[in-house]
């Protein structure tokens, strides 16, 4: 991959991730919230057939990996529309390729249909082969309803970028506009506390318990999206998150590529390199925070 090739595969995550954002929005003002389900498989769906769709025509000889492109969502069907859902990459192909695109289309689609949420995101992740067997090498989170985009960048970093899409924010609206695109940092954590996110409808057992173990201050934050949570962290509104109990690759690569990119310590909650494009894309548990809550929350965790 030449240096501009790879700034393009930063620049395409953003954009497509963007683009899903925006179709989403529309399919939420199209279906309504009357009939949740309805919603939830329209967005999942129409997300979904967006990205397979451009994924083909800007990158074809690029893998790809979806949560809706497997083959236990074929049967899945979007209002008004017959056809299956575009397949997944064949599994003997996608572990054998060089680079591998790992998309949730909509993470978070309970937030998605309900009114008024905003802790719903769509992830666009790039896994490449390496020596040491692959890494993320590019990653975007869209938040639509935040007016947010979160990516990484060419030069090993991350970015925000505020797109013209949500609920206008109340307390800067009508203020100067902000720069579009700001250098993204984890910001550290206050002395003594620390706000952890946790699921809404399957927060672990084993966080609130951690919670108790910890000598510190602790409050936990329930957040729809494992894309919304990982942005929390990273916009300094939480500290952490700890999830453990379930969930697959497409929850976590592009908000992880963004962490690791934003300075975020994210890893397995025992410790160990998250890693992708694996035979089994379950990818049950995951730590993301600031490097300096890292040794007490993997200590705590370890000894929960
Ligand atoms: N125990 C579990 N098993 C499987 N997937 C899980 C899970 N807990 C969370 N997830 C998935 O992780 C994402 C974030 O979940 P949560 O909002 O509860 O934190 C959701 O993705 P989707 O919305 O894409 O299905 C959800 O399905
Ligand atoms: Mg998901």
């Amino acid at each position: 991959m030449t240096e501009a090739g790879a700034a393009d595969d930063h620049a395409l995550a953003a954009e497509l991730a963007g683009t899903a954002g925006r179709l989403l929005l529309g399919v939420r003002d199209e279906v309504g919230f009357a009939d949740a389900r309805a919603l939830k498989d329209t967005g999942d769906l129409r997300a979904h057939e967006y990205l397979m769709a451009a994924l083909a025509e800007r990158c074809p000889g690029d893998a790809v990996l979806s949560e809706e492109g497997r083959s236990s969502v074929a049967g899945k069907r979007s209002k008004g529309d017959d056809r299956a859902p575009t397949r997944n990459t064949a599994d003997a192909e996608r572990l054998t390729a060089g680079r591998v695109w790992i998309v949730d289309p909509l993470d978070g689609t309970r937030e998605f249909s309900e009114e008024g949420r905003r802790d719903w995101a769509v992830h666009v992740a790039l896994w490449e082969r390496d020596g040491d067997g692959g890494r993320l090498a590019a990653g975007a989170v869209a938040l639509p309803a935040q007016g947010l985009t979160l990516r990484t960048d060419a030069i090993g970093g991350a970015a925000l970028v505020r797109t013209d899409a949500g609920d206008p924010d109340p307390v800067t609206a009508g203020r100067r506009t902000p720069p579009r695109e700001v250098p993204l940092h984890i910001p550290a954590p206050d002395a003594g506390k620390l706000r952890i996110a946790v699921s809404r409808t399957r927060p672990p057992e084993f966080v609130t318990q951690l919670a108790g173990n910890l000598d510190l201050d602790v409050e936990l934050v329930p957040i729809g999206s494992a894309g919304a949570k990982i942005s929390a962290v990273l916009l300094g509104e939480v500290d952490a998150y700890v999830h453990a109990g379930g969930q697959y690759e497409w929850d976590s690569a592009a908000p992880a590529a963004v962490a690791l990119g934003a300075g975020a310590h994210a890893s397995r909650v025992d410790g160990a390199a998250l890693r992708y494009n694996r035979e089994d894309p379950r990818l049950p548990d995951i730590l993301v925070c600031h490097p300096m809550s890292a040794s007490t929350l993997l200590t705590g965790i370890g000894e929960t």
